[in-house]
């Protein structure tokens, strides 16, 4: 399982985080509360969407918040005459202990957007098919995921006179032709505690001189309650017997594809946030066993109840529990209780994805799809069954996929299998 083995679309990046989002209706234009830029000055407030709408298109767009930033609405307030232009307003109740600047990068029409803290709050297409879209949602497609760290520093990064505006030249080759989109990000007045940002997309090439801001839509974030499991203080329940674990979202137990797996409890809407959980441990191949040794003894207990597919016979058991349960962090592997439930389902069949928090050490697990209550969670390992037997040395019983026959196995064993090697820098 490898959340952070470079790009991946379907992936979650290191930085990025999910959220549960939910769009409502806008008024249409000439209903609109007002159109103009002052109307900002209204919508401080999480919860004034500035729509009596209550439409939701759930499975709308934007992706991978931080589980301290949840969308909860996007609306479309009122597309301007002159051309469209996008905004999103977020709040947060983390500490105020981040610059008071959200940033804002363009490349290739394709925006991003990220709180003070660096965390990625969304991307938005501002290209001129969405201008003044004929449906009444937003135009907010797509999801990325991408390690913030993606974006190279070459240095040279745009600011514009406005000290909120940021472009990112080195991601915008191009920039001069995209000046009129510049994100414009400011802090609201806070309410109940919570932060607030305003965050204005311009979109409108036409718009060269007398560029307007005026909100197409307006995004509100909340924060999750769903707490982060840590096994410091680990419970001997779970230490010694996952089953029935349960946190509201999903459950544990015995699974008809392999062993134990991740059941929904719950029916459950795509983006909604269902596990984070703190890792047990980290480790590479150097110093497994001294963190294996610097574990409390319910710690290696739990460790010990975890699967093991081993790929030799002669494989060291502390190493092929790791081998099979490790979430690959960079260079190195990190292991988690719950996380390493889920067992694996090829092409469409899993419905689960997830990414990895650095800053909390964290595995976060999203819905993908809808998902029934008692349906078991899938989350991707690798692309293709073959793949994962070369890798990990099982067959792939997901239902997804045609599988492998005893002749696929073996041209694999043969060709990518060794099996003196059961070096745990494998993969
Ligand atoms: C991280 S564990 C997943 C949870 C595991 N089923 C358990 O009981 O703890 C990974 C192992 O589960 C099994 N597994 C996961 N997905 C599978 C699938 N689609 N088909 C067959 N076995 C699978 C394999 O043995 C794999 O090495």
């Amino acid at each position: 399982m490898s959340p952070d083995n470079g790009y991946l679309p379907t992936r979650a990046g290191a930085d990025s985080y999910p959220i549960n989002l939910q769009v409502t209706k806008a008024k249409p234009p000439h209903m609109a509360s007002s159109g103009s830029v002052a109307a900002f000055s209204n919508t401080s407030s999480a919860s004034d969407t500035g729509s009596d709408s209550e439409s939701s298109y759930p499975g709308s767009s934007i992706d991978r918040l931080s589980p301290n930033f949840n969308v909860l609405r996007v609306n479309r307030i009122r597309p301007t005459v002159r051309g469209p232009l996008a905004s999103l307003q977020t709040h947060t109740d983390q500490p105020d202990d981040v610059d008071s600047e959200a940033r804002f990068t363009d490349w290739d029409g394709e925006s991003f957007i990220y709180a003070p803290n660096g965390s990625f709050l969304g991307c938005m297409f501002p290209d001129g098919r969405s201008e003044i879209a004929p449906e009444d949602s937003i135009s907010v497609k797509d999801v990325y995921r991408r390690p913030y760290e993606d974006f190279p520093d070459d240095g040279s990064d745009d600011e514009d006179d406005d000290e909120n505006i940021y472009l990112d030249k080195s991601r915008a080759p191009n920039y001069e032709d995209r000046l009129t989109k510049l994100g414009y990000v400011s802090r609201l007045p806070d309410t109940e505690g919570k932060r607030h940002y305003r965050i204005e997309l311009t979109i409108d090439k036409l718009l060269e001189e007398d560029k307007v801001r005026t909100r197409l839509g307006t995004i509100s974030l909340s924060s999750s309650k769903l707490p982060i499991l840590n096994h410091d203080g680990l419970q001997p329940k779970l230490a010694s017997d996952l089953e029935g674990f349960n946190n509201g979202f999903l459950e544990v137990k015995k699974s008809s594809v392999s062993g134990h797996g991740v059941f929904a409890v719950r029916d459950l809407e795509p983006f909604t946030t269902i596990l984070i959980e703190r890792e047990l441990f980290n480790a590479n191949s150097f110093d497994l066993y001294d963190k294996l040794d610097a574990l409390t003894e319910e710690q290696r207990k739990a460790y010990h109840a975890l699967h093991n597919h081993k790929r030799t016979p002669s494989e060291d058991i502390r190493a092929a529990i790791w081998r099979t349960n490790r979430f690959s962090i960079s260079l190195r592997g990190s292991v988690f209780l719950v996380s390493s439930r889920f067992n694996h389902a090829c092409g469409d069949r899993n419905n689960v994805d997830y990414s990895y928090d650095r800053d909390k050490k964290c595995m976060v697990f999203v819905v993908k799809k809808k998902v029934q209550s008692g349906s078991e969670l899938f989350i991707q390992y690798g692309i293709g069954p073959a793949h994962l037997f070369a890798t990990w040395g099982f067959r792939c019983a997901c239902g997804g996929c045609a599988g492998l026959s005893e002749d696929d196995c073996k041209a694999i064993k043969s060709s990518a299998w060794d099996e003196d090697n059961d070096d745990l820098a494998m993969w």
